[in-house]
């Protein structure tokens, strides 16, 4: 432990489910032989976070817990078997904080599927803190020319929409539909897609999300609050009428992961990401089959997904809009999420 680190740090803790997140001082945790301790400067939040105060999900967390997994900052201290990364070094604390590595799963590079995985801000603590730990080998390598403060949404959204992108199966020239596009997720899903040559319909509410959404570079949006028949409203806003090769499904709704296999294209993938509170799938059988059409899960990245995505970046393809706002404002940021109210992301700055 370097000699200089703070006994205590501020953070953002809920000590039961549903909340409310409480900024409070806490301990500095230390670093295990395996660990690093990151000097978190930004915190994306994501809906998942919000998803965690809420207990929505089948899996429970920690409590108390400290939320967050889109932390960017700076190496402060390592445990004694860490070689690989520096003290100084930017790194990111991301969604999956660490796996087991020798499982089936992660022997094959599907470290989230581990079924000893780590979640920051679920299963251990996250970056709602001004210092957090996380296992050396999972650790997201920032370059050191890039800003904290945009990269962080990329940690968890970027990946995320990067990789089911990938799963997607579209190729350059082709048409993916980005359900929640004006969402966090769905705003980084616009320029991922846009940079690897796709053409984006975004669906999603209101004139701020639409005029960011074309802004992002969708050629198409579809107002879901407005529409009289959104599976027509697609399908019309593709070049020969018969719907879009992907559908990349990030809202937290119910209602368009049972309509999306309706208006993709035969042979067409549709991609489930997001993650809304007992939700189903629904597909017409008959469609489906005639249509040959695929329907899949996608969840957040591996390894090698993250600095890809963090490459993207890098080079300038990715320019999602954010907000930045004081950590200890977080519970403004939840009840704008649970409204539909943000477009694109929120970065919690760690030193307010
Ligand atoms: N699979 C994964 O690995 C993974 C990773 C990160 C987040 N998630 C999940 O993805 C979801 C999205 O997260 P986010 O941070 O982008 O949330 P967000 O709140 O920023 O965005 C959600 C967007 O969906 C829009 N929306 C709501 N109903 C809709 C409808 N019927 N049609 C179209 N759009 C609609 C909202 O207006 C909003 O813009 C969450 O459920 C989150 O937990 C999954
Ligand atoms: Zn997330
Ligand atoms: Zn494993």
């Amino acid at each position: 432990m370097a000699p200089n680190l703070p006994e205590k740090q501020w953070a953002m803790v809920i000590e039961k489910t549903g909340g409310p997140v409480d900024y409070k001082e806490i301990p500095v945790p230390k670093p295990g032989p395996d660990e690093v301790l990151v000097n978190i400067k930004y915190s994306g939040v994501c809906h998942t976070d919000l998803h965690a105060v809420n207990g929505d999900w089948p899996i429970p967390t920690k409590l108390p817990l400290v939320g967050g997994h889109e932390g960017a900052g700076v190496v402060v201290a390592r445990g004694d078997l860490v070689t690989e990364v520096e003290i100084g070094d930017h790194a990111g604390i991301k969604w999956l904080n660490g796996s087991c590595l020798s499982c089936s799963f992660c022997m094959q590079g599907d470290e989230p599927l581990c079924p000893k995985a780590l979640l920051s801000g679920y299963t251990v603590d996250g970056t709602f803190q001004q210092y957090a730990i996380g296992k050396a080998a999972h650790v997201a390598r920032i370059p050191k020319e890039v800003p904290l403060d945009g990269v962080a949404p990329v940690l968890c959204a970027g990946i995320t929409v990067f990789k089911g992108l990938k799963e997607s199966g579209a190729r350059p020239g082709e048409t993916v539909a980005i359900v929640g596009a004006g969402g966090g997720l769905g705003s980084l899903a616009c320029q991922y897609a846009k940079a690897m040559g796709l053409q984006v319909i975004a669906i999603d509410a209101g004139d701020e999300k639409k005029k960011m959404c074309m802004e992002l570079g969708a050629s198409a949006f579809c107002d879901f609050s407005s529409s009289e028949n959104l599976v027509k409203d697609v399908q019309a806003a593709t070049e020969d009428g018969t719907g879009p090769h992907a559908v990349l499904l990030v809202a937290v709704n119910e209602k368009p992961f049972q309509q999306a296999a309706e208006y993709v294209r035969p042979r067409g993938t549709v991609v489930a990401i997001g993650l809304p509170a007992g939700a189903f799938l629904k597909a017409p059988v008959f469609e489906t089959v005639i249509g040959m059409k695929t329907i899949k899960g996608s969840y957040v990245g591996n390894r090698k997904d993250t600095t890809e995505a963090l490459d993207f970046f890098k080079r300038g393809l990715i320019n999602s809009p954010f907000k930045t706002i004081g950590m200890s404002e977080l519970q403004k940021v939840y009840d704008m999420m649970q409204q539909g109210k943000i477009a694109g992301r929120y970065v919690v700055d760690t030193s307010k």
